[in-house]
């Protein structure tokens, strides 16, 4: 929230970034022991004005205090629960437990640990790391008003065929020629919002954004890459992209936007010639060199109507 200080227009928030925390459930009744490694952002909107211009710190929220709020409260969660739960906790805390905190912004970022399989079966207590991340940011007001975002990031998909680009505008600085035969390589980063607006009216069920989050994500690969046997042809990144938003928003009536961010990124055609022998290798849909950079850089996002995102 603006103020006017001093003839100016002025905005602060101070949190704590990158908490680490690691939380172990263990065996109960037959369950197996989980766990979870979350890295947890805090930003605190609050009135501690006098802070910044009177070096008066009575309103101030330590942020070292904030770092230990998150170790209290992952040991009061004494039910395994997911990062949108712990996220909307901690928002709903800092928010009731100060009078002068009146927005919690909360993100994480959990580390894929999976639980391993030895010889097919899935082990007591092992685990290894995966690849993409789940994601998470609650927006929380002292009112109960929330903002509930999840997503995943770092999701690399790729396939070697049924994609193609044709069309696009030709002109003395084009030199990409069309083709109905390449590659298609992304890192997909995606967020999409719920439509759940208060602290309260959250889904009770137990892991259910857990639940969600995995849905979500199939619903992307799936349709990124089409059934197995056939696949499904890509005409652009963008075709795709969209293809994909409008299935997570066809699929999930509790999502009201979501965001995709897919690098186009490239596996260039090998083609090498000598001065003295011609042709060396000759392209033929077969050797690529893979590349980082530059890479193309598509992003949209997708709403329902009535969203608020
Ligand atoms: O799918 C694509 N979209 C583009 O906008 C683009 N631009 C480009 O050079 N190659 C591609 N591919």
């Amino acid at each position: 929230m603006a103020k006017e200080l001093e003839g100016f227009n002025f905005e602060q928030r101070h949190g704590k970034a990158r908490v680490r925390v690691g939380r172990v459930w263990r065996s109960k009744d037959g369950c197996r022991p989980f766990m979870v490694e979350w890295n947890v952002n805090i930003s605190l909107l609050s009135n501690c004005v006098a802070a910044y211009v009177r070096d008066d710190n009575s309103d101030i929220v330590a942020t070292d205090t904030m770092k230990n709020t998150v170790y209290v409260k992952a040991k009061e969660c004494s039910e395994q629960l997911s990062a949108e739960e712990f996220a909307i906790l901690l928002g709903k805390h800092f928010t009731s437990f100060y009078p002068q905190v009146f927005t919690a912004i909360v993100k994480i970022v959990e580390k894929p640990w999976e639980r391993i399989s030895v010889n097919g079966q899935p082990h007591e207590h092992g685990f290894k790391l995966g690849s993409e991340k789940h994601t998470t940011e609650a927006i929380v007001q002292k009112s109960g008003v929330l903002q509930l975002t999840s997503g995943v990031e770092g999701l690399s998909l790729l396939k070697t065929t049924q994609s193609g680009f044709e069309g696009f505008i030709r002109d003395k600085y084009t030199a990409l020629p069309e083709t109905r035969e390449r590659m298609l390589a992304t890192e997909v980063t995606a967020s999409w919002r719920y439509s759940y607006e208060s602290v309260s009216s959250i889904p009770q069920k137990s892991l259910y954004f857990n639940e969600q989050y995995l849905n979500v994500k199939k619903a992307l690969v799936d349709t990124f890459f089409g059934p197995p046997e056939r696949g499904v042809y890509s005409a652009s990144v963008q075709s795709t992209l969209l293809q994909m938003a409008k299935a997570v928003l066809g699929r999930f009536g509790d999502i009201s936007s979501v965001k995709l961010k897919m690098p186009n990124i490239h596996f260039l055609p090998v083609n090498i010639s000598s001065k003295d022998h011609g042709s060396i290798v000759k392209f033929d849909d077969d050797v690529y060199l893979p590349t980082d950079e530059p890479h193309g850089s598509i992003e949209a996002s997708l709403s329902r109507f009535w969203s608020k995102m």
